[in-house]
């Protein structure tokens, strides 16, 4: 049995909680920087430590490539020298396939021979005590056609054979339609980059195929480079009005443009056809079968807006009354990496000996190269909070599609990610742990915070985040979230908020202020025990001990603060243990009554997370004490609990949103609902 709430219950804090995650980039002012002769430096003018700001370095890739957190390869400058380069951000998640990218796989990337611009070149000694280049930037590092002026007084060093480069040279021998089945196989395989270089070889022997053009179009739109997606999808419908695989992959990127009325238009025009009509489309491509990433527009109720609050600085507020469950945002993910979808668990940076953690280094990877693709998505995320030295900057910004401020999209991370979390099992999903994941959802990172008297909640559905009202909410309050779970310790939720800029004035936080130094230290031993590997002991035999031990815990904690239900969050974890060993020992009573007051406590403050799974025990308990009416009573609380949230405001006695939200909850392992039926509970509401 799990030990305490926060085994489940762990609304992970949105954020990071690892401080100063700025990882090794020093580029605070990187400047787009002409490449003329006069600007061009070479290797061995390179200073360590330093960032070139103006300069670049001319290259030419001379082995071939590694990737392991970094695209890595050795260059050579035209005056011979030589020197390791790291490019990071540079080749995102989604273009990795799932086995990891071979030497070859990343080679495709820089084939050797390469030549490079580097801008604002940035030198240092690597962990190894190596000098290297670094670039966190991927749009700093422009590729050089080789008829390009630059190159006109340049002799290579290196004798390199460029036979070794790449797979490609069979080019030649092979047909249009043989590249169109190499690129289906690696498609297969989930290799989108080698897929993408084998639909282009075919197209470039055979520019009128339609069927690579659509298999193309499919391919950028999985690399989530919709723009070129729509091209080569409208270029295949150019060639062929009637290409349904076209026309669909058509519609969908233009949602993912955000182009909503054009994507509406081309799937009206397809149900108009007849012969689209009678295809059975099946669920596999479509929504949310397609999972965790889900086909969905953003929604923003109209009774809210975006406000400045004060020192808070924007939020969001009410312009009218809104009833509580009431849906005020569905919000896609901006961007967002599934840990399932990292291939290391953690990341160190070696200059700064932060771990980070994978998802959130691929996320700042994954963002950059979004905004490579798409430039005129980056307003959006540069008007996020970046810190507070950066506050007033973003509006006047000039943000051209050529300069990228890695560091800011950092900051704004920092500042604006969220963990999701799911437990649900509706997706096609391999595992059985939920999907846990790091994003940026833009109109929700405007929503402030406080760690009790909230009023919106999120859920997470794949990269959707909702956001509900927690209970009514007055026109002009401001909407206010829980960046963190109030179960969380003081000292813990602090230190985080801290990191933030957030001086918390909520109840909660004012009272973990104003605590004497005893009950501080209590707090904390008590916390130390729940933290600690040793599990509670709940066999039998060592129940009456764990029960003496609970029992005083609470006793002396109550002598000292006096009792408090209302902001009882410290024992929260030590009253739940107390009651399920009396469940377990057979005293019910005493088991109900400490769960009613943390039923209590947890409604109160609207911890739907919480309360739900307390009412569900709470109707089990009441079977077993054969108090029917209170376990029918409880255990609908419970479905209204934990559906409402999801789904809005429900009558439970409409039978036909009964049998759905039964079925919700069985879809959501709703806690004991195997329990709820045996006991009948489910006729009986
Ligand atoms: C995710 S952003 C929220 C939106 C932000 N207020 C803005 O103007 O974009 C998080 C930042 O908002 C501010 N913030 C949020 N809640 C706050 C609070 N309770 N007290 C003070 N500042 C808060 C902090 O600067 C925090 O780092």
């Amino acid at each position: 049995m799990d030990k305490s709430f926060r085994k489940y219950e762990k609304q992970k804090s949105i954020l990071f909680p690892n401080d100063g995650q700025h990882f090794a980039n020093k580029k605070a002012n990187t400047v787009d920087v002409e490449l003329v002769p006069k600007n061009r430096i070479s290797i061995s003018q390179l200073q360590i430590d330093k960032v070139h700001i103006g300069k670049f370095l001319l290259c030419r890739v001379i082995t071939r490539c590694a990737k392991s957190t970094a695209l890595a390869m050795v260059i050579e400058d035209p005056e011979g020298e030589a020197e390791f380069l790291a490019l990071y951000n540079y080749i995102p998640v989604n273009k990795i396939p799932p086995k990891g990218l071979s030497v070859e796989q990343a080679s495709r990337f820089l084939p050797i021979s390469t030549v490079l611009a580097i801008q604002n070149p940035y030198y240092k000694v690597g962990q190894d005590a190596q000098t290297m280049l670094r670039s966190d930037n991927p749009n700093e590092i422009v590729i050089i056609k080789s008829n390009d002026k630059l190159l006109t007084q340049v002799k290579w060093k290196t004798n390199i054979e460029l036979s070794k480069t790449s797979g490609i040279e069979t080019s030649k021998v092979l047909s249009a339609d043989d590249f169109r089945i190499r690129g289906n196989e690696y498609f297969g395989k989930k290799d989108f980059v080698s897929a993408f270089d084998e639909y282009s070889h075919g197209i470039k022997l055979d520019p009128q195929n339609v069927t690579l053009y659509a298999n193309r179009s499919e391919v950028h739109f999985r690399l989530s480079q919709f723009k070129e997606a729509l091209d080569d999808a409208e270029t295949a419908l150019k060639i062929d009005p009637k290409h349904l695989k076209a026309a669909i992959r058509k519609g969908k990127t233009l949602m993912h443009l955000k182009r909503y009325a054009e994507s509406v238009n081309t799937f009206y025009t397809l149900l108009k056809d007849e012969v689209t009509r009678e295809i059975d489309f099946g669920t596999k491509e479509w929504v949310h079968l397609g999972g965790p990433r889900l086909d969905h527009a953003d929604y923003v109720s109209n009774a809210i807006e975006i406000k400045q609050v004060g020192e808070k600085g924007r939020g969001w507020v009410a312009n009218n009354d809104i009833p509580q469950h009431t849906l005020l945002m569905v919000s896609k993910a901006f961007e967002i990496v599934f840990n399932q979808e990292t291939r290391t668990c953690m990341n160190i940076n070696f200059s700064t000996k932060i771990m980070n953690e994978a998802t959130s280094t691929e996320l700042l990877t994954s963002i950059v190269q979004k905004l490579r693709a798409e430039p005129t998505l980056a307003r959006e995320i540069y008007d996020l909070y970046a810190g507070p030295e950066s506050i007033h900057t973003a509006s006047s910004e000039k943000i051209s599609s050529k300069s990228m401020n890695v560091e800011r999209i950092e900051k704004i991370i920092f500042y604006n990610a969220f963990q999701s979390e799911f437990f649900w099992k509706i997706f096609n999903q391999k595992t059985d742990h939920g999907c846990f994941g790091s994003g940026i959802w833009i109109k929700p990172s405007y929503l402030n915070h406080s760690c009790i008297d909230t009023n919106v909640h999120r859920i997470f559905l794949g990269d959707l985040m909702f956001v509900r009202a927690q209970r009514p909410i007055k026109k002009g309050e401001e909407l206010i979230l829980s960046y963190m779970d109030p179960v969380e310790p003081f000292e813990k939720r602090t230190k985080t908020l801290q990191q933030f800029g957030i001086n918390c004035q909520c109840r909660l936080c004012k009272l973990g202020r104003a605590e004497s130094n005893k009950v501080k230290q209590l707090r904390v031993k008590i916390q130390e025990r729940f933290d600690s590997d040793t599990p509670l002991q709940f066999e039998r035999v060592l129940l009456d001990s764990l029960i003496a031990e609970l029992e005083s815990i609470i006793e002396e904690f109550e002598s000292l603060r006096p009792k408090n239900y209302d902001l009882d969050f410290s024992l929260m974890d030590v009253k739940y243990a107390l009651s399920i060993a009396y469940h377990i020992n057979g005293k019910f009573t005493k088991s109900i009554t400490i769960l009613e007051q943390l039923h209590h406590l947890a409604k109160k403050h609207n911890l739907f997370h919480i309360s739900f799974r307390l009412s569900s025990l709470l109707a089990i308990s009441y079977t077993l004490t054969a108090k029917v009416d209170k376990a029918k009573e409880f255990f609908k609380l419970a479905l209204h609990e934990m559906i409402a949230p999801i789904i809005g405001n429900f009558d439970v006695s409409d039978s036909q949103i009964r049998s759905d939200v039964l079925l919700i909850a069985e879809k959501l392992n709703m806690p004991y609902i195997n329990e709820a039926k045996l006991a009948g509970l489910m006729e009986l509401i």
